[in-house]
């Protein structure tokens, strides 16, 4: 049965304000259906949203229920992580993002181009709430996921991160700014398209993007005092370049890098148990390989020296567990000139020949994980599984890299070729699938886990800079959140349905470790007990569950 809904808010009022009058009101001269029942129309709407027959569609019905009744939208969303977090997310924000000049309907954000430069803080004074934005995802649209320089197609990058800021961590709507920077792309095909909607030209110099990037972060704190921003999706040289610039003038922080870095090494801190579990082997004695040395490659190396760490051993002890392998084979020193970013993993004990087969180098390095971040789909190929496998009882096998078909190999044939021995997690979601008569989750290792919580940890402290040690309180909060029931389960992450309570476990720590580290500009909480915390924490959620649905969360 159709049924005709007045989508668009009627004379200012919100459309959820007039799905509450009751039947008989003629408040509003007759513009709502005479019955219109809030649970009902829930319903209609995964209705609605469950009959389109392919994902693209899915996300479109879903943006526009966004913007017209985003309580709905954020409702519906928190109620079915599972089934939301696909389509407004990886995979299937990857397709939005190449389709994007194609599928564009309205602004969700802000476009701010070379063009603007001199002018950058009069286009953010444009913006709605301008009194309100904490929050702000920015990338300048050329490396999106694993999909290469999209240029201002990335923006559905930024509403997408922050549509799980909203509800994954309660930011309030309005507090959020989505912002895709137009530097021009390098992609010949845009550049010829007729429908792209950014500037028809290449990628501007380093030296002009540095000068537009100065005004920008000024422009950014001017106009905005309370805002953190979060850099998403920068080619790799100017993902370290730009957060070293500025991470200490400006609470920014690096999804990539950091987020990355600390969602897995909270799952490998849980794999790396269960692995030394079966192997007997001290957590010490972990030995790293990444395949793909790029910023989120290098931001998880970084990271996971801390594990190595706090297991007692020294930094250069740390760095001798791991082992990086980019485009060229395993990275070392006497191979040539490497960027400034690989040196610090580059092996001091190994001269040569140069390795690139990577069963080769699994036989020469005897890694007990095996991490992907490298974009290169199925480069985990049966081979290097089972060799994996062949020295390990639980091999960790993280194949990292998104959108879905980008994997370095699926879950099916982590689990098939390690005979269901695989301790697994994957960037883009993999469906459980039967093993032996046992059902087995994928987990989903992605910074979605991470920058909800990490991000208001740092709105509510007020943090002056997100430090390192903030990154890591993040990364440990969410090791920390695992039910007895998950960890039962063998997961390595919690369930993505708690993410609520996760991100307030998570922001409870960083706030904590932003006291401790005195960047924290909120005095009133620092004599706060820990529950306290947490419970005004949890107070400051934006909601958008009918009050007898909350406690569910
Ligand atoms: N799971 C998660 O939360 C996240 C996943 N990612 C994913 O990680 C992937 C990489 O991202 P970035 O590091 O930013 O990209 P990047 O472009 O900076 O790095 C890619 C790396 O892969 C290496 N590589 C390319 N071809 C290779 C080959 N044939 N053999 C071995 N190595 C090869 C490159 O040398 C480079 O070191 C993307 O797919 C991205 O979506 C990124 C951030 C978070
Ligand atoms: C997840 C993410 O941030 C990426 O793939 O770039
Ligand atoms: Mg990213």
């Amino acid at each position: 049965m159709a049924i005709t809904l007045p989508l668009i808010p009627l004379n200012g009022v919100p459309l959820r304000k007039l799905q509450s009058q009751e039947p008989s009101s003629n408040k509003f001269n007759g513009m709502v259906p005479p019955i219109m029942n809030d649970k009902i129309h829930a319903e209609r709407c995964l209705f609605q949203l469950r009959s389109k027959t392919t994902p693209i569609e899915k996300y479109i019905y879903l943006s526009m229920l966004k913007e017209q009744d985003p309580a709905m939208f954020y409702r519906l969303c928190l109620t079915n992580m599972g089934e939301f977090t696909p389509i407004i997310y990886t995979p299937t924000v990857g397709d939005a993002c190449l389709q994007y000049s194609n599928i564009y309907r309205r602004p969700e954000g802000l476009f701010i181009s070379i063009k603007d430069k001199g002018n950058i803080q009069g286009v953010l004074k444009s913006w709605k709430s301008v009194d309100d934005a904490r929050i702000s995802v920015v990338t300048d649209g050329s490396r999106i996921l694993g999909l290469g320089d999209l240029g201002v197609n990335g923006m559905p990058i930024s509403a997408g991160k922050l549509a799980l800021y909203i509800a994954g961590a309660g930011v309030r709507p309005n507090s959020t700014l989505p912002i895709c920077l137009d530097l021009g792309t390098n992609t010949q095909k845009y550049l010829d398209d007729p429908f792209y909607l950014g500037l028809r030209q290449k990628r501007v110099s380093d030296s002009e993007m540095k000068e537009f990037m100065d005004e920008f972060m000024a422009a950014m704190a001017a106009t905005f005092p309370k805002v953190i921003v979060q850099f998403e999706d920068f080619s790799t040289d100017n993902a370290f370049q730009y957060l070293e610039r500025y991470r200490h003038r400006y609470p920014v922080l690096n999804d990539d890098i950091q987020g990355t870095g600390a969602v897995v090494l909270s799952g490998f801190t849980n794999a790396a148990k269960l692995s030394s579990a079966a192997s007997g082997r001290a957590l010490s004695d972990h030995r790293i390989l990444f395949f793909g040395a790029g910023s989120a490659g290098v931001g998880v190396a970084m990271q996971l020296m801390s594990f190595f760490t706090i297991q007692g051993l020294s930094t250069e002890e740390a760095r001798e567990r791991i082992w990086l392998v980019d485009s060229q084979g395993l990275v070392f020193n006497t191979r040539g000139k490497l960027p400034n970013h690989k040196q610090c993993f580059s092996r001091r004990d190994y001269e040569g020949p140069r390795m690139t087969d990577l069963v080769d180098i699994i036989n020469y390095v005897k890694p007990t994980a095996l991490l992907g971040l490298s974009t290169i789909s199925d480069a985990f190929s049966p081979g290097v599984i089972q060799a994996m496998a062949a020295n390990n009882p639980r091999p960790i096998i993280f194949p990292l890299s998104n959108p879905v078909r980008l994997s370095e190999c699926t879950f099916k044939s982590a689990v098939e070729h390690s005979n269901g021995r695989v301790l697994f997690a994957s960037g883009s979601p993999f469906d459980a699938i039967q093993h032996d008569g046992k059902m087995l989750h994928a987990g989903q290792g992605n910074n979605m886990y991470i920058f909800p919580g990490l991000g208001l940890g740092c709105i509510l402290s007020r943090t002056r800079s997100v430090t390192d040690s903030m990154v890591e309180a993040a990364s440990l909060g969410l090791a920390d959140s695992l039910t007895p029931e998950e960890r039962d389960c063998g997961l390595l992450y919690p369930r993505i349905e708690r993410i609520r309570s996760i991100s307030v476990q998570i922001a409870t720590t960083v706030i904590r470790s932003a006291q401790k580290e005195g960047v924290d500009r909120s005095p009133e909480l620092r004599s706060m007990k820990d529950a306290e915390l947490s419970e005004w924490v949890k107070s400051k959620m934006w909601n958008p569950l009918p009050s007898e649905t909350r406690s569910s969360l």
